[in-house]
């Protein structure tokens, strides 16, 4: 007898929903002998207002010593200039609501930063493999933009972590990257969900680099017009799910233009829009012979570059195709801007004085700098 009222029970839960009226069900007792021989419980329906189901539910009944307000006065109270003095106790970002996200190597998040407030206003993103090259860019641009910290301080954003390192000055990120592809992606992959995060509108991203040459005078500048791959092709190639995908690393052809005709207007170095062969290693992946072991000749070698000249083929170096296709994904004016230490047809070995290297690396910093204050400048923003 109980086994059959306890399916009766579950059967009625399964019942789908009703139209709201108040059913009087006959209560009967336990063993069921309210049920109509039949075994359908006998309803006496009565049709009610939502008001009247309210107040039976008690809804809307005030509770004693409670104060109740109206959404409008809510909302006015949060917008109020004391609503929104942060509390002593949280942290110094307050806290955005959104979707959590963590940008772990960055040691930012959604949840811990106001992203809008710290980057929302960011125009340009330069970005380049070393931290210290993206410090001294940060510290060069803040005097051009005439921006400087009288006490020369630029924080590192990203001081929580060590695997990357981050500057911001008015509209210009400087984000270091490490070197090669698994590297600059990840890093991209978090700076692009950052400048969605914080509301980022017409960002141009710049990466400023060094680069082996092929028949050009060290110290030239190389724009990559194309970035291609160990086989000269413009494509950027990852397995993902165990399936080779293949994307697209085109730059932005006019803004790779502007960047050469603010080149000429500088006069202080050569550059030339060219295509930049990108590489999976330093040594054998760019065709050195300096390496701890090298599987072929002298002869080999030269005729490689010779083949990546014939082919458009200006600098070597290491990111151009992963940022290339990362950046024509997410939409954004993006642009490689290299310079060369060294032409690699005359060795390998990076000779040169400290002094020599760091005056070239230099270059690229010029060159973007003086973009980006043309830009800002025309746009009447400075
Ligand atoms: O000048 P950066 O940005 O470090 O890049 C170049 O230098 C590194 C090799 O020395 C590679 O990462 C290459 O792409
Ligand atoms: O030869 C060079 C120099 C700098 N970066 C490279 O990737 N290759």
């Amino acid at each position: 007898m109980e086994v059959t009222l306890a399916r009766r029970r579950l059967q009625k839960h399964l019942e789908p929903a009703r139209p709201l009226r108040r059913s009087t069900v006959d209560q009967g007792s336990d063993d069921g002998s309210a049920d109509t021989p039949a075994g359908t419980p006998v309803e006496h329906e009565q049709n009610i207002t939502v008001e009247q189901f309210y107040s039976i539910i008690r809804l809307h009944t005030p509770k004693q010593g409670r104060i109740s307000y109206t959404r409008e006065v809510l909302c006015e109270l949060a917008s109020s200039p004391v609503a929104k003095k942060k509390p002593k106790y949280l942290p110094e970002h307050p806290i955005v609501l959104e979707k959590a996200d963590v940008l772990y190597h960055f040691n930012l998040g959604t949840s811990t930063h106001n992203l809008p407030a710290l980057f929302g206003d960011v125009k340009f993103v330069c970005v380049g493999g070393s931290p210290w090259r993206m410090k001294s860019f940060i510290e060069y641009i803040a005097g051009e933009l005439g921006l400087e910290d009288p006490k020369s301080e630029y924080p590192n954003i990203c001081a929580g972590t060590d695997r990357y390192a981050m500057y911001k000055v008015g509209p210009v990120l400087s984000v270091s990257h490490g070197m090669g592809i698994p590297s600059i992606s990840i890093m991209l992959h978090e700076l692009l969900k950052l400048l969605h995060h914080a509301h980022c509108t017409d960002v141009t991203i710049i990466r400023i680099g060094t680069s082996g040459g092929i028949g050009l005078e060290p110290g030239t500048i190389v724009i990559t017009k194309q970035s291609v791959d160990a086989t000269f092709l413009p494509k950027f190639e990852q397995v993902i799910l165990g399936k080779n995908v293949v994307r697209s690393t085109d730059l932005d052809t006019e803004l790779a233009e502007q960047l050469l005709q603010c080149s000429n207007r500088l006069n202080q170095f050569k550059s030339v829009i060219a295509n930049t062969m990108c590489t999976m290693d330093f040594y054998e992946g760019q065709a050195r012979l300096d390496g701890a072991f090298c599987s072929y000749t002298q002869e080999d070698k030269q005729d490689y570059l010779a083949k990546a000249y014939a082919s458009g083929v200006r600098n070597i170096e290491m990111e151009s195709s992963v940022f290339a296709s990362m950046c024509k994904l997410s939409g954004l004016k993006a642009a490689v801007v290299c310079v060369t230490l060294l032409d690699r047809q005359k060795g390998d070995q990076l000779s040169g004085s400290h002094q020599v290297l760091h005056d070239l690396q230099q270059r690229p910093q010029i060159l973007v700098g003086h973009f980006i204050k043309s830009q800002l400048e025309s746009s009447g923003k400075i």
